[in-house]
């Protein structure tokens, strides 16, 4: 048997990694196109898209996501290769190029049978990893010979992903002036959903909020290892219609009320995000930033963990995990779920969106 077989044995016979994101605009004629692909079908208001255009636009048209991936898998190649792993890396994306079904339609070319998938949430919920799930059947059914495909789990939890947080964080708290150092209050921030999206959020036994309790869970894990008693979760980025609710408060009405409490100073944690997204570039280092101006508070926001080393190192460790069958390391108690093959949801009516009444029924 040659080299690649007995290696390939050891890989329990997956022979690639497919990096899947969300995309962006790469140049200032993509954003439309790539926001009507983001908002197809869900009800997103168009005063609620110029501005996301026009959010995209202060950075040239170009999201910064693109980049980010393309750097954490050049790590994750590095990182693989030093451990011995044969998987060539594949990168496929739902909302723009590369698209994942030309990602996978490629894999097909390429031989791919069985590949493992690395998303860019960390979390459960129908945005963060069923919707995930729908992006991998979907470019499977698009191609014939299609490889099975597994996802991996969520890890908002895992101990790499808290340690970088936290070492974030104080980070952060360094900056602040000396004066700013002390009560500085620490606030975390996720992407919003619709509060009814979080409520079926799980499998139909967990109770619901998967997501929400999941991110509270991980700013207490990061908050209490960066040495902080208290702490506030907070939302951010909420989109869709007004009259819809969504996870609240949302960061900027945070920050005014944080002031009325007599805080100067505000350490801002985007624990919901891997890399610096174009949310946590201009929701928070623009606009939060205002509000805190505003309010006569100093802001200072702690790094994401995309770019620091440790990411590929957990990135591996989790497929380290799944070529070996070893128990899942994580600090959190909440359920974790995520991994299935094919696109499969983690169990019946995993996360699944309540179907809207049709408009007749509507008051
Ligand atoms: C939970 C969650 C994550 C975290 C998990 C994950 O990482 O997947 C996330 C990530 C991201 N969201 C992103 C961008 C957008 N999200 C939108 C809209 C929405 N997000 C939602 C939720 C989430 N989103 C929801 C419920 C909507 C409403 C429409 C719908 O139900 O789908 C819209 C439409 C315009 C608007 O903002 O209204 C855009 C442009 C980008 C790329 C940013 C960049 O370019 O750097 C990233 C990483
Ligand atoms: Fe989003």
């Amino acid at each position: 048997m040659d080299s690649m077989g007995v290696c390939n044995e050891d890989q329990q016979g997956y022979d690639a990694l497919l990096f899947l994101s969300f995309g962006g605009p790469e140049k200032p004629a993509d954003v439309r196109p790539f926001l009507e692909n983001v908002t197809r079908g869900r009800n997103v208001p168009p005063e609620r898209l110029d501005d996301v255009a026009e959010h995209y636009m202060h950075f040239g048209g170009v999201s910064p996501i693109n980049a980010l991936n393309r750097d954490i898998i050049n790590r994750v190649a590095e990182e693989l290769s030093g451990r011995g792993i044969r998987l060539p890396i594949y990168f496929g994306n739902r909302n723009w190029h590369p698209m994942v079904e030309d990602t996978v339609a490629e894999m097909s070319r390429d031989g791919v049978k069985r590949a493992l998938v690395f998303p860019t949430s960390a979390w459960g919920g129908y945005s963060g990893c069923r919707q995930y799930h729908e992006d991998i059947a979907r470019a499977r059914e698009s191609v014939d010979d299609a490889p099975d495909l597994r996802k991996l789990r969520h890890y908002y939890d895992h101990p790499l992903m808290v340690e970088m947080f936290a070492d974030a964080i104080r980070a952060a708290q360094a900056q602040l002036s000396p004066s700013g150092r002390e009560g500085a209050r620490l606030v975390f921030t996720a992407h919003s959903v619709p509060e009814s999206a979080d409520a079926h959020g799980g499998l139909p036994d967990d109770g619901g909020y998967l997501y929400s309790r999941q991110v509270n869970e991980a700013a207490a894990l990061c908050a209490s290892k960066a040495g902080f008693a208290e702490f506030d979760v907070v939302w951010q980025s909420r989109s869709g219609p007004p009259q819809i609710p969504w996870l609240e408060p949302d960061i900027c009405d945070h920050i005014e009320y944080v002031a009325a409490q007599g805080h100067r100073s505000v350490i801002v944690c985007p624990v919901g995000f891997v890399s610096d997204h174009l949310e946590v570039v201009w929701d928070l280092d623009t606009e939060a930033q205002e509000a805190a101006a505003e309010h006569n508070v100093e802001l200072v926001r702690a790094a994401t963990p995309g770019t620091d080393s440790r990411f590929a190192t957990m990135i591996v460790d989790l497929i380290d995990e799944e070529l070996s069958g070893a128990q899942a390391v994580r600090l959190g108690a909440q359920p974790s779920r995520g991994a299935t093959l094919n696109g499969e949801p983690c169990g019946e009516g995993c996360c699944q969106i309540p179907r809207r009444r049709p408009a007749s029924a509507q008051a």
